[in-house]
């Protein structure tokens, strides 16, 4: 039986991983559930999964889940996830926390030892030296979650780093990706969170849309599987079918396929090596599918995938700012207070007026997260 801490309890990710815990009750049990302020999600889910101790953003929710469970432990804040991702009776970390305010939770939950199954890509682009540095000083496992990561990871299947010759992650397009940059002039949110494969959080599906997370998946996978950038592409794939591959240096190309459905990605991390039957997921019908699409990738069109990839080689503190400035412009997107193309414009601004710091620490990389967001807001005025 694994004890589990999810952090993101009420996300996309969060309620799918929920949806795996549930359905194999001899294998996995909730030690915590760790959320922000979505108490009317959360409600339901305290009461049926009983955690020993629930996690939440501030104060005012604190006091709002203690009046409703006077028995439960609550805490609060980044110490909070701290807490609950470290105590004794953890086995693994589920982080499916929205953003870098997951990074703090991951570094502890590495010193404490814990295997980790990470869906929150943030953490690794602000500061995936650090990340991996303490992974291999504590010898922990980082299974990853997101669904182009679990691909290559299966992919690869323990093959040595030297027999691979690129890692090729394929990009659905997002939300915009039968228009021009012309025709971005003016898209509305509601647009941009209609994505054509995937149900996923708000966040996300903005950063699927102007391709900045095939960026940020793309500066993942250099720290997940230790690859240089040069050996990472990225293709366009319409159908979401090919979750991604690995060409190998004898030009044999592996692949891993199947539903768009996190539940496989979450529930492979949770249960490897070994597989569990998944039966709430649809099988892959090959021949209703008939066609598969790619493209090669256009980056002045997507010139968010293009910053990415030049923050990824300069390295450093120049991913921290990329990271913050997308987190903080696509906050601004979502509230209706800049346009879509603005988000690419803010990101490059706070780029260009970064000195990189090399092998920044932890108070530094939460430093500069935080200075970047207020600069972005300062842009704006
Ligand atoms: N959704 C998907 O299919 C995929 C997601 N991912 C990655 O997984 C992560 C989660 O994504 P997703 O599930 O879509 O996101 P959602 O926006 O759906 O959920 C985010 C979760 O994080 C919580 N949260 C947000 N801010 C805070 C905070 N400051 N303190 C504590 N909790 C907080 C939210 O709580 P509340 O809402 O209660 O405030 C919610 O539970 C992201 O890093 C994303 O890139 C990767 C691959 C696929
Ligand atoms: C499900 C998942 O892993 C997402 O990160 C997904 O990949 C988004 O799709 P695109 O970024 O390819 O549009
Ligand atoms: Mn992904």
């Amino acid at each position: 039986m694994k004890q589990i801490t999810l952090l993101g309890a009420t996300g996309s990710i969060g309620i799918q991983t929920l949806d795996v815990i549930r359905l194999h009750p001899d294998h996995f049990s909730v030690y915590a559930l760790a959320f922000g302020k979505n108490i009317e999600k959360a409600f339901p889910l305290i009461k049926e999964f009983e955690p020993e101790v629930v996690v939440v953003q501030d104060h005012t929710v604190k006091q709002q889940v203690e009046g409703e469970f006077p028995t439960i432990r609550v805490l609060q804040g980044t110490g909070g996830m701290i807490a609950a991702s470290t105590a004794e009776k953890v086995d693994v970390l589920v982080n499916a926390v929205m953003g870098s305010v997951g990074l703090p939770a991951t570094m502890a939950a590495i010193e404490a030892r814990k295997l980790i199954a990470i869906a929150n890509k943030e953490t690794l682009v602000t500061a995936g030296h650090l990340v991996m540095e303490a992974a291999r000083k504590y010898q922990v496992d980082l299974l990853p979650v997101d669904s182009e990561h679990s691909a290559i990871f299966q992919s690869l299947n323990g093959e040595k780093n030297e027999s691979v010759e690129r890692l090729i992650l394929t990009a659905s397009g997002g939300s915009f990706r039968d228009k021009t940059r012309e025709d971005l002039v003016g898209v509305t949110v509601d647009d941009a969170l209609n994505h054509p494969n995937w149900s996923m959080g708000a966040k996300i599906t903005i950063d699927s849309a102007s391709m900045m997370n095939k960026g940020l998946e793309v500066i993942e996978a250099h720290w997940l599987f230790d690859i240089p950038y040069e050996q990472i592409d990225v293709i366009l794939h319409r159908e979401s079918v090919i979750h991604s591959m690995v060409e190998y240096k004898d030009k044999s190309v592996i692949a891993q396929l199947g539903t768009p459905d996190m539940k496989v990605p979450i529930q492979y991390a949770l249960t490897y090596p070994d597989r569990l039957d998944l039966s709430m997921t649809k099988r892959l019908n090959l021949e209703e599918i008939a066609t598969l699409h790619f493209q090669p990738m256009d980056y002045e069109r997507f010139r968010c995938l293009k910053l990415a990839y030049q923050a990824g080689k300069e390295g450093g503190s120049m991913t921290t700012v990329l990271n913050a400035a997308n987190e903080q412009a696509v906050e601004l997107f979502l509230k209706g207070e800049i346009s879509f193309l603005d988000i690419e414009t803010l990101i490059e601004q706070a780029l260009e007026r970064h000195q990189t710091i090399r092998k920044p620490d932890l108070d530094t990389i939460l430093t500069i997260d935080q200075e970047t967001r207020q600069q972005v807001r300062s842009y704006l005025k």
